[in-house]
């Protein structure tokens, strides 16, 4: 029987990484009020890098989930893993464009240049027999973007996809052509890292095959 995973996150992106690594997690997604967690920080401990916003954020949302979980006697115990995704770049941290003219824009500084995609991961042991863990790391992927003419960056941008992705583009979808290279994990740029996941589960003496339906 395999150890059971609740995956804190909508993305489906994150549900289909798991589910192609042989993973079937339950999908119990977070209404973490992201912006109004990360200015809540700020205020507190000042301007906060993109891989604390990521790691932050990943960590409320996975918080939310196991509120919930421990309200709701019909939801499963298990291992709770949360997640938040932003690009880094020339010092910004960028989730989803705001809109179309965002995303636009994003990719006019974006063209023929480098950023570092980080991906936050919070994991919750919650299970009854479990360790009660709570903990997260980061996963950084450097992208190499093409050079992107005007006319092909309206293009991308009238797709939608860039619309609904951290950092507006995605590397398995249209926006594919316009990545030329990545240094690190490519399933972190989608949206989850697995092997940085099997290791955070090491670290509670969670064997990675325990998790495989
Ligand atoms: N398919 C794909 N999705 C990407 C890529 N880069 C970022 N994303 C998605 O962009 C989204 C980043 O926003 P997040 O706030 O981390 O996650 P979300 O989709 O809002 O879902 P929650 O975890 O419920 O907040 C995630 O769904 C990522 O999977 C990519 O290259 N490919």
């Amino acid at each position: 029987m395999a150890i059971p995973l609740i995956l804190a996150s909508a993305s489906p992106a994150r549900l289909a990484t798991l589910r192609s690594a042989g993973v079937e997690p339950t999908v119990r997604a977070s209404d973490v009020d992201e912006p109004a967690v990360v200015q809540r920080a700020e205020t507190d401990l000042g301007r906060l890098d993109a891989e604390d916003v990521a790691l932050l954020l990943a960590k409320a949302k996975c918080e939310s989930v196991a509120t919930a979980v421990a309200e709701d006697d019909s939801a499963p115990e298990g291992l709770i893993v949360g997640c938040d995704s932003v690009l880094a770049l020339d010092g910004e941290t960028l989730g989803k464009p705001a809109d179309a003219s965002d995303a636009v824009d994003r990719w006019r500084r974006m063209s023929g240049r480098t950023g570092v995609l980080h991906t936050g991961h919070w994991v919750i042991d919650d299970r009854e027999d479990g360790t009660g863990a709570t903990f997260g790391a980061v996963a950084s992927t450097t992208v190499h973007f093409a050079d992107l003419s005007a006319e092909e960056i309206d293009a991308y941008v009238a797709t939608g996809e860039p619309l609904h992705v951290a950092g507006a583009f995605a590397i398995d979808g249209l926006g594919g052509a316009y990545v030329r290279g990545i240094e690190g994990d490519y399933h972190n740029v989608v949206g989850i890292s697995l092997p940085l996941l099997r290791e955070m589960l090491a670290e509670i003496d969670v064997v990675w095959h325990e998790l495989l339906t």
